[in-house]
């Protein structure tokens, strides 16, 4: 397969207007081949109808603006508690975490068999073995949560998801109420396999990308204090310490908006895009294209490129203030057909989580010197060592958090 890696802001915009339709597909990979349920689906399958379905479903039923509002109990719950997952699931927690650090870890090394099909016969690298027990796992638990909501839902005749979430009658609605609600009304369109390729495509494609920008974000504002203070002071103004921040507060809070950006700019947690492939014969920037080629976007370096930013490596949140950011020069999320159908979901959370982080404690790294920001291999650009860091509740903030 041919193989194009695409730098320039001008290029990625070709890609994303004028072919966008052309690019709009994706190879086949290992990865999408063996984990094949519809998970791959949205993320891996050819553009057509099925992918139009099923983006149309995420688009509109589990992550439009209605629903995002309807699900803000629960992320302000799960917030509150610091946790994530269910009550009381300490063993469902813990297999999720091992399921996913091996989704992050089996998908984060290049597979030799993706660019030279004859390695796919030999599975040198032994991945297809691994994704092959992965599936398997993963299949068990994901069918058991589907089975658990289902025999909830039963038990509770009155559970409607069309108000929003919070009257005192009803259980709080979830994702997986969604999908199972739209099952009984559309089976054919949302099987069990579907429902367990989305919840697998949206925690994969949203967890580890909103964690990883998470670490990066901290560990920058850690060897820049005094960005740390100004999203403090900002924080302060906007929420005050009596109160958790919360979703109608975000608007306010652009300086965090813009430590968000920036994070984004200077470590994209997909920093080739996922890769698209050509359906057709085109052109792009004057070269011939022949269908079938891989595209890959190299955001890593359009972010970085000292022709576009001024500064272009240093850590300036307040470079957004001045609409630096603008056009195609800033894509962490895609661009196009493609583009993440997560944005608003991904940056509402990181937004909430790192606020909250900076408006409840005193930061402060280990030792005197600068956390290294060396990237580290893996799915989304995880730190080569992971964040450690000094923290202790603000004293405005104790009795805040003696209610958490
Ligand atoms: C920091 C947060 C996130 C970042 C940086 C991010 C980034 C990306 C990128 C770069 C792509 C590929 C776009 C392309 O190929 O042109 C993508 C695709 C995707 N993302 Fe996200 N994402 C994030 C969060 C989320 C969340 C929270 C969700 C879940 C709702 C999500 C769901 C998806 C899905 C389903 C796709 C595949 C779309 C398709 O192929 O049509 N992402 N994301």
């Amino acid at each position: 397969m041919e193989v194009v890696v695409v730098s320039s802001p001008l290029a990625v915009e070709e890609c994303f207007t004028k072919n966008d339709i052309t690019f709009a597909n994706r190879p086949k990979l290992l990865a999408g081949k063996i984990l094949n349920y519809d998970y791959t689906a949205v993320g891996f399958s050819p553009y057509g109808e099925h992918w139009r379905n099923l983006r149309r479903l995420i688009s509109l039923e589990l992550v439009s603006a209605n629903r995002l509002t309807m699900f803000t109990n629960i992320r302000q719950e799960e917030r509150e508690r610091g946790n994530f997952g269910k009550d009381a699931a300490d063993e469902e927690a813990r297999q999720f975490r091992d399921i996913m650090s091996e989704i992050v870890e089996v998908h984060g090394n290049s597979n030799l068999g993706d660019y030279l099909p004859v390695f796919q016969w030999l599975d040198i690298q032994g991945v297809a073995k691994r994704m092959v027990k992965l599936r398997k796992k993963m299949d068990e638990f994901f069918q058991l949560l589907i089975d658990e909501h289902r025999k909830t839902n039963r038990n509770e005749s009155n559970i409607s998801l069309d108000e929003p979430s919070g009257s005192n009658k009803e259980r709080k609605k979830t994702l997986i109420d969604v999908l199972i609600s739209l099952q009984e009304t559309e089976p054919a369109l949302h099987s069990d396999d579907t429902i367990k390729g989305l919840v697998l495509a949206l925690v994969v494609a949203g967890t580890e990308t909103s964690a990883t920008t998470m670490e990066w974000a901290m560990a920058l504002l850690l060897n820049h204090p005094e960005a740390m203070s100004k999203a403090v002071a900002e924080i302060d103004a906007h929420v005050g310490q009596d109160r958790l921040l919360d979703e109608q507060d975000l608007p306010k809070l652009t300086y965090l908006q813009n430590i968000i950006n920036e994070t984004l700019r200077l470590f994209p947690p997909v920093p080739l895009l996922v890769p698209h492939e050509s359906s057709d014969d085109c052109t792009l920037c004057g070269f011939d294209i022949p269908r079938g080629t891989m595209l890959l976007v190299n955001l890593w370096t359009i972010h970085r490129d000292p022709e576009l930013w001024v500064d272009a490596t240093k850590f300036v949140p307040e470079r957004f203030e001045t609409g630096e950011g603008e056009g195609y020069k800033l894509i962490p999320f895609g661009a196009g057909r493609r583009v993440c159908p997560g944005v608003n979901l991904g940056r509402r959370v990181m937004a909430l989580a790192l606020g909250a982080l900076i408006q409840t404690f005193e930061w402060e790294r280990v030792g005197k010197e600068e956390i290294d920001l060396t990237e580290g291999i893996g799915l989304s650009m995880p730190k080569a060592k992971p964040l450690q860091a000094l923290c202790r509740p603000r004293p405005a903030t104790t009795k805040l958090l003696s209610k958490v």
